[in-house]
């Protein structure tokens, strides 16, 4: 049996950096934003249909999609966000539970699904169990703006776009506080597998 660990928290809290942790654990993670870029290259089905939705402003000259002109819009948008996901989503579901399945094929006890929208997408239902990792909001706040560069306002925006992380950890089954350092988080991911192995 393989035993499915949703990983989620808000934007900037950690995911990636507690699945990296995983990874180096030997646990397979399926990247949910990884395959939200998968679903939109250049001549894609999902390209073109956001295309006819947002209109060709949105295409770069070498055929990708403006993901910074888009997530302007989007992220101010609150109808767009929405026509965006509805768009985008059923191609995300659809490798999700392609990747899901190979990984049940392979055997792996563990895996792995690192998904912002986890809880928005109704994705735990899927899951055994849900991992949220979380720090308070000023925190996520300052990281937010230091990794991709973006104004308070632009940062305030994408962290509205998600529901608020205290309403995601009162749903969590575990919880990881990355407030402080990575070694800090390490500890507390080891100190989940080492539970889980010994079940
Ligand atoms: C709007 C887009 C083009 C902006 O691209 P950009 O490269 O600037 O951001 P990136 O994709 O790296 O996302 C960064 C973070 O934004 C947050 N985010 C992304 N999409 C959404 C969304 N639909 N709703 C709320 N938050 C989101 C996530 O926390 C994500 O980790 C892009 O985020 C997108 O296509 N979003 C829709 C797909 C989606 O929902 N992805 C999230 C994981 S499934
Ligand atoms: N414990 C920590 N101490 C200091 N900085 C950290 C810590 N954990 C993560 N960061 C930094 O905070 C930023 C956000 O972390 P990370 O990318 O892991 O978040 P995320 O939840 O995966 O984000 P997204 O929702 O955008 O995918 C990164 O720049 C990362 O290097």
């Amino acid at each position: 049996m393989t035993y499915i660990l949703g990983l989620t928290g808000g934007i900037a809290t950690g995911k990636s950096t507690v699945s990296h942790i995983f990874k180096n654990s030997n646990v397979p993670v399926i990247d949910a934003d990884i395959i939200a870029r998968q679903v939109v290259e250049p001549k894609s089905e999902t390209l073109k249909m956001i295309i006819n939705e947002f209109g060709e402003k949105y295409l770069m000259e070498n055929g990708a999609l403006n993901r910074k002109k888009l997530g302007k819009l989007v992220f101010n948008d609150g109808a767009a966000l929405e026509k965006l996901n509805g768009v985008i989503h059923p191609a995300i579901r659809k490798e999700i539970l392609t990747q899901i399945q190979f990984q049940k094929k392979l055997g792996s006890p563990v895996i792995v699904l690192d998904m912002p929208l986890l809880f928005e997408q109704n994705y735990q239902i899927i899951c055994d169990a849900v991992m949220v990792v979380f720090v308070p909001e000023t925190t996520q706040l300052k990281r937010l703006i230091n990794r991709d560069g973006l104004t308070s306002d632009e940062a305030q925006l994408r962290i509205k776009a998600q529901w608020p992380i205290q309403k995601k950890k009162d749903l969590a089954d575990f919880v990881i506080d990355n407030s402080t350092t990575v070694a800090v988080t390490r500890g507390q991911v080891l100190n989940w597998l080492s539970n889980q192995n010994n079940d």
